[in-house]
């Protein structure tokens, strides 16, 4: 097997970050959800991650709990969104040893960092690192297509003595495409865009992405045996599975046939693939011996470095410093925005009641957990620490989860997942008994909500008076999916969440800040 090793004690690292050193006191709830955002995305910075999970002391390397001999024998490649960032940092620390490097990292993104003024997520004039840009709007391109083959090349030329450093992040699989021959790019793209315009999750995407690739599913790993290699993964898929993010190129094992094709199937693309496609899956036997594959394996360390986890980890601290009570339910939310919203409404009720909350409003809870990924349990838990709350004489609790829900496109408006989360939440929160004091945050924390400048939105249950009373109907937006037109037109814009591009991508971070509740009216 192949270690797998995640980092999940960064605390010592979560440093605040913005209005440190502002009297909490004077802060409201609103600038309190702002900060707590900008901590989780602090925690997860590349250049960070990169830094807490090196150390470099004489020619000893030590990554997760191991230790490596340097001796100018290190290799370093890199692909996805983060990589830039991450490169940076490896090569300020290591750079001593580097012999040579190649990243692929997405268009554009050195001209966008420099313009955002992040200098330090740029590789230096002297760097041994060559970049390669590609994969424009998040698809394989031939840009792509070469810093693979560059890479496939560094990793194949290695010796037992060499160590590789991988550097991994969300956005990989489409920024080192080495289609299987004789499928050609162009038909791998058709492939992939067919699925996920079909709605394939990014798991059913990346079985299938594995399976046509020379570099992913452990391909890359394979090719650089008998080097030892050493993985650093930020992940943005939930429950960090090392095999999916990026589609696993440093994780072996073989293709399961029969789940590639189940894919397929059920997304109605197994009866008009390329040729090529079917002759590649239709190849029979395990393209690696065995030998060669429990070889390779046992040179492999992949550790994730960031997640989800960690950036709400960190949030906590920093809502903790800010005197409010965390409350971490969960980095696996998921499915319709709809039904998180409800449930981010319903769990907003259950902690503001005065008094006991009804009773009702437990079952309804935990009949929305399976629809949204939380488990049972988490929400239980979260329901009594809110319960217990109240008599512990905190100020208000800091709920927070992540992960990545969906949104249902039916309109042609502008807008993100966040924003249309917080905007349904603001909604909830102003329903039927209108919450007071309650806030919601929901962003991206890469800084980007859909194909908007914002990172999402704070909502509050005073959004649809606010919005009536500027002329502004939520429910006629929402139904063209146009919230970030929404929330642009709407007091000047002061709802939306505009960090500006973070370089980094742990999927979103949502955050409920609940008061006190009042106490229950004499009997
Ligand atoms: N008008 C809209 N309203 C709401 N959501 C939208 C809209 N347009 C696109 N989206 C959503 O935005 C998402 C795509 O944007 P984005 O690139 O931020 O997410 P992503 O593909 O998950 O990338 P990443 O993982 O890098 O964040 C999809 O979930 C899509 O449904
Ligand atoms: O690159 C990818 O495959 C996705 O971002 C998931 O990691």
């Amino acid at each position: 097997m192949a270690r797998v090793l995640s980092l999940s004690r960064p605390l010592a690292l979560c440093r605040p970050l913005g209005l440190w050193g502002m009297s909490t006191r004077s802060m409201s709830l609103e600038e309190r959800a702002r900060e707590v955002f900008a901590a989780a995305v602090g925690a997860v910075q590349p250049d960070r991650v990169v830094r807490r999970s090196l150390e470099l002391s004489g020619n000893r390397l030590r990554v997760a709990g191991h230790t490596f001999e340097l001796n100018h024998n290190l290799y370093l490649v890199g692909f996805g969104k983060a990589v830039l960032g991450m490169a940076a940092e490896a090569e300020r620390i290591v750079g001593g040893h580097l012999v040579k490097g190649v990243i692929s990292v997405p268009h554009g993104i050195q001209e966008t960092l420099k313009h955002h003024g992040k200098g330090q997520m740029l590789l230096g004039a002297d760097s041994r690192i060559k970049v390669f840009e590609g994969a424009k709007h998040n698809l394989p391109d031939e840009n792509a297509q070469k810093a693979a083959e560059r890479i496939h090349e560094l990793a194949s030329a290695l010796t037992e003595s060499d160590l590789l450093l991988v550097l991994i992040s969300g956005g990989g699989s489409a920024l080192l495409p080495a289609p299987v021959p004789p499928i050609s790019l162009g038909e791998k793209q058709e492939v992939t865009r067919r699925l996920a315009a079909a709605g394939a999750t990014i798991q059913e995407l990346n079985t299938v992405r594995r399976a046509l690739s020379l570099l992913k599913g452990g391909g890359l790993a394979h090719c650089a045996h008998p080097a030892q290699v050493v993985s650093l993964i930020l992940s943005d898929v939930i429950g960090d599975p090392l095999d999916i993010i990026a589609s696993g190129p440093t994780v072996p094992g073989e293709a399961r046939q029969e789940e590639v094709w189940g894919v397929l199937e059920r997304h109605g693309l197994s009866a008009s693939l390329p040729v090529s496609v079917r002759e590649v899956l239709g190849r029979t036997g395990p393209q690696r011996t065995e030998g060669e594959r429990r070889a390779g394996a046992g040179r492999v360390l992949n550790a994730v470095i960031g997640s989800n986890g960690i950036a709400l980890e960190c949030a906590g601290r920093r809502a903790r410093d800010l005197g409010l009570r965390p409350l971490v339910l969960s980095p696996g939310v998921c499915g319709d925005v709809r039904s998180v919203a409800r449930l981010y409404g319903l769990l907003a009720c259950f902690a503001s009641a005065p008094g006991a909350p009804p009773a009702d409003l437990a079952p309804q809870i935990l009949q929305l957990g399976p629809e949204v990924g939380v488990a049972s349990w988490d929400l239980c838990r979260a329901m009594q620490a809110l319960e217990e709350g109240r008599g512990e004489g905190w100020g208000a609790t800091c709920l927070l989860a992540g992960g990545e829900p969906t949104v249902q496109l039916t309109g042609k408006g502008k807008g993100g997942r966040n924003q249309e989360l917080a905007l349904r939440v603001g909604l909830e929160l102003g329903g039927e008994r209108p919450l007071q004091g309650a806030v919601f945050l929901s962003g991206g924390t890469d800084g980007q909500d859909g194909p908007t400048e914002a990172a999402g939105a704070v909502t509050d249950g005073g959004l649809a008076d606010e919005a009536r009373g500027q002329g502004l109907d939520p429910e006629d937006f929402l139904a063209n999916n146009d919230s970030f037109s929404f929330f642009s037109r709407l007091s000047a814009s002061r709802r939306l969440l505009l960090p500006g591009l973070t370089g980094t991508n742990v999927m979103d971070v949502h955050a409920l800040l609940l008061p006190v509740p009042p106490p229950p009216p004499l009997p």
